[in-house]
């Protein structure tokens, strides 16, 4: 059994953040833990609050986990504050975990700021040098280049530029482009595209957040970066097919996988 931890937000709707993680780590069949960073109020038609744990309190739950129980990947998601991101840098140096995986949340689907502005700068500087893989979606890649991405030719050239911010390796998402689900990976030698069909359909809340999970899970077990990212995708694609229309506005993925569970 691998042993999962997600540092990231709540959703109170369990769409995305820490719920959509643990049910990831779940379906996928490890054990999965949780530091949360912060409390979003949050549904299906976007996010009415956001209330920030203290640093120390983030500083305190990575202490106890990694502490006591051995951790084979960490998944990072909503960091919220400055404060926040220089608290679980500290963590990291201290601990060095195996297997980061840094989604660098910003916005959500819904429009709504994860990511307070000022604290763009902590997270590109403090914690991407930390990490195994970080997985800006489109919008999120633009603000860490800079400029606007309109083709795929440009995703790859951001996915260089990103990763001469120090991770290990890059996967620019495609879920905002057209046509074919396509991402790209670059681990400083090699530029992939990884496609899937785009399957129809308008319940997405949370791909991005079981992608980055899934993704940790498939590393823990020993799977190359390119053969972790193929088989989140395939989780992530299943699980939008089987989208749940709940609430008014844009559903969750489903993480009942039956058929992934060999994985
Ligand atoms: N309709 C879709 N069909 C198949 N894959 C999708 C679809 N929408 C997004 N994806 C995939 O889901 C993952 C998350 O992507 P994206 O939606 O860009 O992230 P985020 O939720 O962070 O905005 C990516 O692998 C992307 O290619
Ligand atoms: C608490 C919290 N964390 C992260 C997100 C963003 O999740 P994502 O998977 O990118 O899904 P969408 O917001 O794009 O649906 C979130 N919404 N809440």
């Amino acid at each position: 059994m691998k042993n999962l931890l997600t540092i990231a937000g709540s959703d109170s709707s369990g769409g995305a953040g820490v719920q959509a993680d643990l049910k990831t780590f779940g379906a996928l069949q490890t054990y999965g833990m949780s530091v949360i960073t912060a409390v979003t109020a949050q549904n299906t038609q976007g996010v009415t609050g956001v209330e920030n744990i203290s640093p120390e309190m983030v500083k305190a739950q990575m202490d106890a986990v990694y502490a006591d129980i051995q951790v084979h990947g960490t998944k990072i998601g909503m960091v919220s504050s400055a404060a926040i991101v220089e608290a679980i840098e500290e963590m990291l140096i201290k601990w060095r975990p195996v297997n980061v995986v840094l989604d660098p949340v910003m916005v959500s689907k819904s429009n709504h700021r994860l990511l307070q502005p000022q604290a763009e700068k902590a997270l590109f500087e403090k914690l991407l040098p930390l990490a195994a893989l970080v997985t800006p979606n489109l919008p999120e890649a633009e603000v860490m280049i800079g400029s606007s991405i309109q083709t795929l030719e440009e995703m790859e050239a951001a996915a260089q530029r990103i990763f001469r911010l120090g991770p290990k390796a890059v996967l620019v998402k495609g879920g905002h482009y057209t046509g074919e689900a396509v991402d790209i990976l670059y681990d400083g030698n090699e530029m992939r595209r990884i496609t899937c069909d785009r399957i129809p359909g308008k319940n997405t809340h949370g791909t991005g957040c079981t992608l980055s999970s899934a993704i940790t899970v498939y590393l823990s077990r020993g799977d190359s970066l390119e053969q972790a990212v193929r088989k989140a995708k395939a989780y992530v694609s299943e699980g939008i097919r089987q989208g749940l229309s709940i609430g008014g506005g844009v559903g969750p993925l489903h993480h009942y996988h039956p058929f992934y569970l060999p994985f």
